[in-house]
């Protein structure tokens, strides 16, 4: 999800990083809260290469990046291992484990990879993984909550590569209780639905805006909102580049597919009939307004001649012939 603000972040000030203490004001949506103080800031072995977000705007061109043959293949091997660290993360989640364990897992799983988590520094953003709780929508900062029955928990991992970012995320039941809740699965299974009724139709010569038009009708028939403020986006040698890809029907959409495009689609989704998101004082996490949970699912993809290659499946990068 790309953001279109930008952020203030923790910078070196971690075990300080308290941005609720002079907020009067601002009132959670729902039950999670941030649980402080944040881990300090991992060593970086200086053998791990980093990327340079200096370049990076938000999205400022809309010029689309047509990769070559090894740019593809740098991508390639990114989401590959970024869905790797993506599966372990997952087989943590248990009630009692806190967000910091899992990011301190795809911490060290990632450089175990020669792998720099992308989320860590990008905008200032003080961690290495994106940890988002029921409500939350997107960009949760692992903290000291630890999970609980009943919560679900998105997990979104990019990892940068050889001059290259993978990004995928999913959303995950906690707990028997949460399993046994059939709205938050319902809500789990239609973001998914949604992400691939999207994928499916992508293929050379599709405009993007056919994703948002895809995706908003499928959700709202299963009771669910599109979130309109955090967009997929093209991804390669940038973290977030030209496409801004929205999960709904907008005017705003620009732009067609051509083989050797990459981008991410990953729409996060709302139970009920509220889109609309707020911040929380961290300048980070992205909440429902409504405190109704939120779900999201996001693959990295490549457009080739004949069709789409998730580059970030499960099991490993699988190609869909969409144009026979
Ligand atoms: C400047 O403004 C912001 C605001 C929020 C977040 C960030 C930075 N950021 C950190 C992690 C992260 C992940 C994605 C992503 O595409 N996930 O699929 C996007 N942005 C990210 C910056
Ligand atoms: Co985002
Ligand atoms: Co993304
Ligand atoms: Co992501």
């Amino acid at each position: 999800m790309t953001p279109t603000a930008t952020s203030g972040g923790a910078g070196d000030n971690i075990a300080t990083f308290d941005p609720f203490a002079n907020v009067r004001s601002f009132k959670y949506s729902g039950s999670v809260k941030a649980v402080y103080p944040l881990s300090p800031k991992p060593k970086i072995p200086p053998s791990i290469r980093r990327p340079n977000y200096a370049r990076e705007g938000f999205l400022e061109s809309r010029n689309i990046k047509v990769n070559t043959q090894a740019d593809q293949e740098g991508v390639r091997k990114s989401a590959t291992l970024a869905r790797e660290v993506l599966e372990i993360a997952a087989s943590h989640i248990k009630p009692g484990i806190t967000t910091d364990e899992i990011d301190k897992v795809v911490f060290a799983e990632a450089i175990k990879r020669d792998c720099y988590p992308s989320p860590l520094g990008y905008h200032g953003y003080p961690k290495s993984v994106c940890t988002s709780i029921n409500e939350v929508i997107c960009h949760g900062i692992p903290d000291q909550r630890p999970l609980e029955d009943g919560d679900i928990l998105n997990i979104d991992v990019t990892l940068f590569h050889k001059g290259y970012h993978g990004d995928l995320n999913a959303t995950f039941p906690v707990g028997k209780k949460a399993e046994e809740d059939a709205e938050s699965m319902k809500l789990i299974r239609v973001a998914r639905e949604c992400l691939d009724a999207a994928i499916n139709i992508c293929g050379p010569g599709v405009p993007y805006g056919e994703i948002g038009r895809v995706i908003q009708p499928l959700a709202e028939a299963e009771g669910c909102a599109v979130v309109k403020n955090y967009t997929g986006h093209g991804i390669s040698n940038c973290f977030h580049a030209a496409p801004t890809i929205y999960h709904h029907a907008t005017k705003k959409s620009y732009g067609v597919m051509k083989p050797g495009h990459i981008f991410t689609i990953e729409p996060m989704l709302n139970l009920g009939s509220e889109w609309r998101d707020l911040s929380w004082p961290d300048d980070w996490t992205v909440a429902t307004v409504d405190g109704a949970r939120s779900a999201a699912a996001e693959e990295t993809l490549l457009i080739t001649e004949t069709g789409v290659e998730i580059l970030t499946a499960k099991g490993g990068p699988r190609h869909i012939d969409t144009t026979e």
